[in-house]
């Protein structure tokens, strides 16, 4: 039944204007255009199919992410598209490649660390492709340490050079993008030693592979470090190993960036995959082998820190939505019990268990996104800032981002894993798309920035201020308003915590500061605070997650105060506001009750509103995640489809399998006949 849409029944239940919706997600009219031109284009294009990937071997697979990476920038070349479309089309082709670092790491660690001189000599080959690179911080010993790369880049003043070398086995360059077999030059950080003084970890651009024939320049040992979790997924990533036996360098290739060159606008597509390395120092050595300290503000480093994780943050609503699509629209296919007099069976959907664990997610979706749009205009406000030599609201937006980062991305992971569980046993099969992209977005939670190690920098600096008096100091921006609450006992009465946004930003406000403050308190029983952290270090982690999870639902009660146009459009948010907030609530209603934010009276009202707005969203759902405007392609799931014709679709892609390409399988005559036939001993195994 070509062309039948078998969800169009759902769509007809919904109360809003869908088309104002899918304008509300993509950020603006403009951005909508561009994302619905781009997504159909790829989608159209047999070039980028990408049905086969999980049954491809390694081999198979890496080879068609090179000619998918040729052939998209043969693409971006021959329709003249833009940065923007550019970059639009990487993310629609959705496959991880070497260009995702090449983009997203190479070219912003030259923008924000090179010299003028270096940007001028490099960044036109790069942005031409006449060389690919790749970003070599994280040895096979030293990961979340930075300061403990071992690496090391010794000036030699006699040639003017640097001598890069791997002292040891740990000092291998591990885990860079595309570093294993395609990058022909690397940001490679190490410590630098002049004069003999060890003067903390630099970045330095060094060739890798000859330009001519791509073999290793003398002194490189490089290669893959492997498969890595999953079929297809992250594996079609080249993910390297990288030695260097006193390998030279020009001494103008070390990042030296100074003060007047602070630009630290990014490409607008980068997946980045950088450390929490504010460890990282830009400074330069002059020909005599004089160290000279940057003047370029140590806070500068941020800055690129904060364009990277704001990206993430906006690439996590991308994935949970993805998956909160497929899992809606199979869970309105799926049916089980419930038929009536021969009728049909209940739509999954419709019971109050799958509800509750998917729903929430729907609304963790659009929370994410705009948070995501939140902390873009943060970064374009301190940007702003940073070209005026303010520093002022730096370290904030670094413990947002950084927090906010920790936060979206573990929700992300552990969302998309439910919303594999949601779809039962076919989510399991490949063809769902869930298990890839499962594996393809959990390393989100290790990569840039360990995602503990990153609550543990958001917790250090809150609390140290906190300690010093309640947040008052320095941070006085609203993200940390709530301390103030700390004292004044609220008394919610029940319907106010119902209905109203305010009385539930307050609770948010009262629990954060009150894990904070008793973090605080905590800490002052130590008399070396260093030990007091350690201790105390999982509470604060969790003190770090309450002040996230407030800002996420600030941030979406913010966007309700906007106009918002489209019949209904507001009123759907704001159920799915109220969602994200009550569910977090009840999910954490340890946290809430015993720091007294509320009564047990509120918790248990706060579970029968969630039963109220699931009810609510129910005739809405296949058209809130409509809206995300995901095309068939990009979802790349059968229980996603949009018209829902799962079954025999499912059925034809079984039949497509490699292993159904014989009726009798390839060793039935070793294996499966000698068994049979009773003739196992005297088979040749
Ligand atoms: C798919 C993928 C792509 C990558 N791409 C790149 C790349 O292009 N370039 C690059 O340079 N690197 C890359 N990396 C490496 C990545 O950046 C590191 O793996 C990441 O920074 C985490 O560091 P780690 O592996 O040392 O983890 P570890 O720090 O060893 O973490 C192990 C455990 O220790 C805990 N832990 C660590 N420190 C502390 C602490 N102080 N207190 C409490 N607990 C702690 C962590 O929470 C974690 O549970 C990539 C990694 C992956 C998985």
């Amino acid at each position: 039944m070509e062309g039948v849409d078998h969800l169009a029944h759902e769509r007809n239940k919904s109360e809003f204007d869908v088309d104002a919706m899918k304008i509300v997600w993509a950020g603006s009219p403009h951005a909508f255009v561009v994302s619905d031109r781009i997504s159909k284009l790829v989608a159209s294009d047999p070039g980028f199919r990408k049905d086969n990937r999980s049954t491809l071997s390694r081999k198979e697979l890496f080879k068609n992410t090179l000619r998918k990476a040729a052939y998209a920038w043969k693409t971006i070349i021959d329709l003249h598209l833009s940065e923007e479309e550019a970059a639009k089309l990487r993310f629609y082709v959705d496959e991880p490649a070497f260009t995702d670092v090449h983009w997203g790491m190479f070219i912003p660690a030259i923008k924000g660390q090179g010299t003028e001189e270096q940007q001028q000599k490099w960044l036109p080959l790069a942005y031409k492709m006449q060389i690919i690179g790749c970003y070599a911080q994280t040895e096979l010993g030293h990961g979340s340490n930075v300061q403990g790369l071992e690496t090391t880049a010794t000036f030699d003043p006699q040639t003017d050079e640097f001598i890069i070398h791997s002292p040891t086995l740990t000092s291998s360059k591990w885990w860079p993008g595309g570093l294993g077999k395609v990058a022909t030059h690397a940001i490679a950080y190490a410590l630098l030693i002049v004069g003999g003084r060890e003067q903390g970890v630099h970045g330095f651009i060094v060739q890798l592979r000859s330009l001519e024939d791509h073999s290793p320049l003398p002194g490189m040992t490089v290669g893959d470090i492997g498969m890595k979790f999953g079929n297809g997924a992250y594996n079609a990533m080249d993910n390297g190993v990288l030695r260097f036996d006193h390998v030279r360098i020009p001494r103008n290739q070390m990042l030296m960036r100074c003060a007047q060159y602070t630009c630290l606008c990014m490409p607008s597509d980068a997946k980045l995959i950088l450390e929490p390395c504010i460890l990282i120092r830009v400074s330069q050595v002059t020909c005599e082998g004089k160290y000279k300290q940057s003047d370029v503000p140590r806070q500068l480093v941020y800055g690129a820190m904060l364009y990277v994780r704001q990206t993430i943050v906006a690439d996590a609503s991308c994935a949970l939505s993805r998956a909160v699509c497929i899992a809606t629209r199979y869970s309105a296919v799926r049916r089980q019990f419930g038929s009536q007099n021969g009728g049909p069976e209940t739509q999954v959907i419709d019971y109050k268990t799958q509800q509750s664990r998917l729903f929430p997610l729907l609304a963790s979706a659009y929370a994410f996104r705009f948070v995501g749009e939140w902390l873009k205009w943060l970064y374009a406000d301190v940007t702003q800032r940073l070209q005026a030599n303010d520093f002022s609201t730096l370290p904030e937006a670094h413990a947002c981002t950084a927090g906010l980062k920790s936060l979206t991305t573990t929700a992300t992971a552990d969302g998309i894993e439910e919303c594999r569980k949601l779809c039962g046993g076919h989510g399991y099969l490949c063809s769902s798309g869930l298990p890839e992209l499962f594996a393809v977005y959990v390393p989100a939670c290790t990569y840039e920035g360990e995602n503990t190690v990153l609550l543990l920098q958001v917790r250090d600096m809150s609390c140290k201020v906190s300690h010093e008096d309640c947040f008052s100091a320095g941070v006085q921006q609203e993200t940390s308003r709530y301390n103030s609450l700390y004292d004044s006992s609220r008394a919610f009465n029940a319907m106010s915590l119902r209905c109203s946004k305010s009385a539930l930003l307050e609770a948010f406000e009262a629990r954060a500061a009150r894990m904070c403050v008793a973090c605080a308190q905590n800490l002052s029983n130590f008399d070396n605070p260093e030990e007091g952290f350690a201790e105390l270090s999982a509470d604060l982690v969790e003190a770090a997650v309450a002040h996230c999870q407030l800002l996420v639902v600030s941030k979406f009660i913010e966007k309700l105060q906007q106009e918002i146009p489209g019949k209904g459009v507001k009123q759907q948010l704001e159920v799915l506001c109220n969602i994200y907030a009550l569910f977090l609530l009840h999910k954490h209603q340890g946290d809430f009750l015993s720091t007294g934010c509320i009564t047990p009276k509120h918790a248990a009202l706060a579970n029968d509103e969630l039963r109220s707005l699931y009810s609510q969203v129910r005739p809405n759902a296949i058209a809130l995640v409509d809206a995300f405007n995901y095309t068939d392609h990009y979802l790349g799931s059968i229980l996603g489809c949009y018209d829902g014709n799962v079954y025999p679709k499912l059925y034809e892609a079984a039949w497509k399998d490699p292993l159904n390409e014989s009726v009798v399988p390839d060793g039935y005559h070793q294996y499966i006949r000698p068994l049979l036939k009773q003739e196992i001993r005297t088979a040749r195994l």
